[in-house]
């Protein structure tokens, strides 16, 4: 015998009514069953609503009886043939008819007791039940309709009435004996012995079927619903959340303490007792396996899910004099009690100087009071401060029995909360070790809940967060790329890429599920777009609160690099092009790296030397390894190097730049490259990485740029100015050529000082062969002595650079596995 228990929602229509059909239908050759119904969905709070209405005087409880009437009407006429309605269709009217003279009596005694309540309530069940028992007949069933008055006997106490099992037990027992058939049995419902109505309390209808299933010695329960079973998460709040498949009772119990609303636990002791296997189903997606929830934990996780509760204030009791007041925490536990206090969570330090609870917030009036009254001596001797309540907090919770067998849990709990930046405020670990508790606050709760879900779920498969500020042409290369990797990348290595934010220095605009990345828009193009505010912009990302958030700056911009430190400090990751933040001052450049080590993210920003050629990477493993560097001599500047080698092809100066900032290799504004600023600033954070305390000033360096050019309206104008120079850079050209030389614009790095400039080159010299937009990079180390360590390839353009700036993305999402 099975007993199957389905919710309101599973009936609330008669569509949803036929896939009840057809779900009984498919079980009528898997043996014997019962089925236990609900009220239609949503009937019984318009009963109850009703009779509150009724009792206040507001005669609009007439209204939403009537409605009610016509919806069971409705549902009798769809589910039940013309010629057999009218013996179902009276015995509703005569329920209704009953409800209004009941509502009447309310309105008119202004007074609706609990018993009264329960025998209102009790109408839901009795309706849908006895209609749905004769539409089963209909279909072929041998329905026999029970209502569970008639068996099910409790004490008088109305709402939420206990029951009392060895008459129940005989009773359906002989019920069952007596009348063969399919029993179509009320949910929630119950009686005294006197036959007054009783209901079971919240989710009593589950109850209902566990009680059979407990009577009849079922071989399992199954509560069919609305979701596929006790997901790992919610799923509203966490989208990677599925269903778990199998559960201990305990975890089951734990679980649905702390919000997983599938189930509660009183309703399965009796199925929990008599250890008959519970399934939560989907009527909705019947070959979806759901939960099975029993003994047993084939699985072996350590946390089966994470569960979480919202409202919650915390309570601090604390005071120096305490140490020495007998038996605090009785006392408080003891006021709490009394004034019907229920607490959620308890952390203490072991001196009981100080106490941390946590309580449902509708409660913290109460509390605070029964507490301040208790101590009302010790408060005023100053032994104890008055409660201090901290409001708008949460709850997760990670909750797996073999967190009993195995260490390890809460360290990656809370790990995992650290490194996202999470405030735990308390923390408790129930004795049982089913559960590890932290309280949190509300704004960071659904980051908590990614957070831990990741840790214990998806350790192998991460989501990186992105807000790229600066979609130019390397950010959007960088877009594009992302595009078309993405599913690869959550194929085969379990890294998936979502961008929340968007922007370049006019507008921004944000997505809450991620941009669609193939046809994403640009900023000023994107649905609710706004002017480009930096801080807001950041503020924005803040609230988002992702875990894993990752900010990307393809700006050349001071203002972006100046925030760096503020998003360190939100605990977000930083990769980045852009060199301003490294090439500022030496305490700057220091600073921010140790914030990124204080604050545990990582600043990634390979592309600031030679675009993707792996030189930053390269230069720290050498470092890391103990090396020294001794000399560094290179082309760092595509542009540059593709400006005076194409140049020698026969094409005018300032034509060639103009192709240069065409083919994407300049900076935006191209007078960076020819002054020699950007080689510098690369040379600056070479040198630094390399270890060594260089400021800007110890740089000299020869600009390109001829001193009329250097002031212009725009990049128009410099490049109209320029063409007047065409000839000098031909005699430069001509002089290096006859020599049998080439031109090559080169950094040096010794002792401390550096140099970027202009210089001839014969064939013998390394950077004579340089073609394009490459760059090379000579390191003579302390081990690299006699032959020095070689980079080479091109070190600008778009897609070099979005593929530099892309890697360090993917190096993020190995990071933090
Ligand atoms: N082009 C290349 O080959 C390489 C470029 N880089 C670096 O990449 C960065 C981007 O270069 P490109 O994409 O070529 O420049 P770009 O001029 O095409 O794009 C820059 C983008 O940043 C936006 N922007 C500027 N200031 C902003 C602000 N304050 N707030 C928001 N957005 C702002 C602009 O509107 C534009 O969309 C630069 O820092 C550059 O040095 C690094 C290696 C190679
Ligand atoms: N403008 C730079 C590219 C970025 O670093 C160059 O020409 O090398
Ligand atoms: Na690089």
């Amino acid at each position: 015998m099975k007993v199957l228990k389905f919710g309101g929602s599973s009936v609330a229509n008669p569509e949803n009514i036929r896939k009840v059909f057809d779900i009984l239908r498919a079980k009528s050759n898997q043996g014997e069953f019962t089925v236990v119904f609900s009220a239609f969905g949503g009937v019984t709070e318009v009963l109850l609503q009703s009779a509150q209405k009724a009792m206040l005087g507001d005669k609009s409880y007439v209204d939403q009886i009537k409605i009610l009437e016509d919806r069971h009407f409705d549902t009798v006429k769809k589910l039940i043939p013309i010629q057999l309605q009218s013996a179902v269709l009276t015995f509703v009217k005569v329920r209704f008819n009953e409800l209004e003279d009941l509502f009447h009596g309310i309105y008119l005694i202004k007074e609706c007791s609990p018993r009264t309540l329960d025998y209102v309530g009790s109408f839901g069940e009795r309706l849908s039940t006895y209609i749905l028992a004769e539409a089963l007949k209909v279909e072929g069933f041998p329905a026999i309709y029970l209502d569970a008055r008639e068996v099910i006997r409790t004490n008088a106490r109305f709402g939420n009435a206990k029951v009392d099992f060895s008459i129940t037990n005989d009773l359906i027992l002989d019920f069952f004996h007596n009348n063969p058939g399919l029993k179509v049995i009320t949910g929630f419902i119950a009686s005294t012995e006197k036959g007054e109505t009783t209901t079971l309390g919240r989710s009593g209808s589950d109850y209902t079927a566990a009680i059979f299933a407990s009577a009849l010695q079922a071989e399992d329960l199954e509560i069919w619903t609305d979701v596929s079973g006790v997901m790992t998460a919610d799923p509203r709040l966490v989208y990677t959340a599925f269903t778990i498949p199998q559960l201990t009772y305990s975890e089951a119990m734990e679980l649905s303490h702390f919000g997983a609303k599938v189930i509660f636990p009183a309703t399965m002791q009796p199925a929990m007792k008599k250890g008959i296997p519970i399934y939560i189903k989907n009527t909705f997606d019947p070959e979806n396996p759901g939960t099975l929830i029993n003994g047993d934990d084939p699985s072996g996780k350590l946390i089966k899910g994470i569960s979480s509760m919202s409202g919650i204030s915390l309570l601090n009791i604390e005071g120096a004099g305490l140490i020495e007041v007998l038996g605090v925490s009785r006392r408080v536990f003891g006021a709490l009690a009394d004034s019907g206090v229920n607490v959620v969570l308890i952390s203490q330090a072991s001196s009981e100087h100080s106490i941390c609870l946590a309580i449902r917030s509708i409660e913290v009036p109460k509390a605070k009071e029964a507490i301040e009254n208790e101590f009302i001596y010790e408060i005023r001797n100053g032994e104890m401060d008055p409660v201090v309540v901290v409001s708008n907090m949460a709850i997760v919770a990670a909750v797996g029995e073999n967190m009993k067998h195995n260490p390890g849990a809460s360290g990656r709990m809370f790990q995992a909360l650290g490194r996202n930046n999470v405030n735990v405020y308390a923390i408790a670990q129930g004795s049982s070790e089913l559960n590890i508790s932290a309280v949190v606050s509300q704004a960071d709760l659904q980051k908590a809940l990614n957070a831990l879900h990741e840790a214990f779920f998806l350790s192998d498969n991460k989501v990186l967060h992105l807000f790229l500020v600066g979609v130019g042409l390397i950010g959007k290369a960088l877009i594009k790329m992302i595009a078309n990797q993405r599913e690869k990348l959550q194929r085969e290595n379990d890294l998936d890429i979502q961008i929340h934010g968007i922007a370049n220095s006019r507008f921004m605009a944000f997505h809450e599920d991620g941009f669609d990345l193939k046809n994403c828009p640009a900023p000023e193009d994107a649905k609710g777009a706004k002017p480009m505010n930096l801080g807001k912009f950041i503020a924005q990302m803040e609230e988002m609160n992702f875990s894993n958030s990752v900010f990307v700056d393809c700006t050349a911009s001071q203002e972006v690099a100046d925030a760096y430190e503020s998003i360190m400090e939100a605990k977000v990751a930083i990769v980045t092009p852009n060199k301003k933040a490294n090439s500022g001052s030496l305490e700057k450049y220091k600073e921010l790296k140790k914030l990124a080590y204080r604050r545990g993210v990582k600043f990634l920003y390979e592309t600031n030397v030679a675009a993707g050629l792996p030189v930053i990477n390269t230069l720290q493993d050498l470092m890391l390894s103990g090396d020294k560097v001794i000399r560094i001599e290179a082309v760092l500047s595509g542009s540059m190097n593709y400006i005076f080698s194409e140049f020698e092809k026969g094409v005018s100066f300032s034509e060639v730049v103009r192709q240069a900032k065409e083919k994407g290799y300049t900076e935006p504004d191209p007078r960076d490259d020819l002054s020699g600023m950007d080689v510098a600033r690369k040379i600056l954070i070479l040198g630094r990485e390399a270890e060594q305390e260089l400021h800007f000033e110890d740089i000299s360096i020869q600009s390109m740029v001829p001193k009329d050019c250097e002031k212009t309206q725009d990049v128009e104008e410099f490049f109209e100015k320029l063409k007047a120079h065409d000839g000098e850079f031909s005699r430069l050209l001509d002089d290096a050529k006859t020599k049998g030389e080439k031109l090559r614009f080169m950094a040096t790095l010794e002792n401390g000082k550096a140099k970027v400039g202009l210089n001839s080159v014969d064939n013998s010299h390394p950077f004579f062969v340089l073609k394009g937009s490459d760059n090379m990079i000579l390191f003579t180390t302390e081990r690299y002595h006699d032959f020095p360590m070689i980079i080479r390839g091109p070190g600008a353009g778009a897609d070099v650079t979005a593929a530099g700036v892309f890697a360090d993305v993917i190096r993020l999402g190995n990071y933090s596995r």
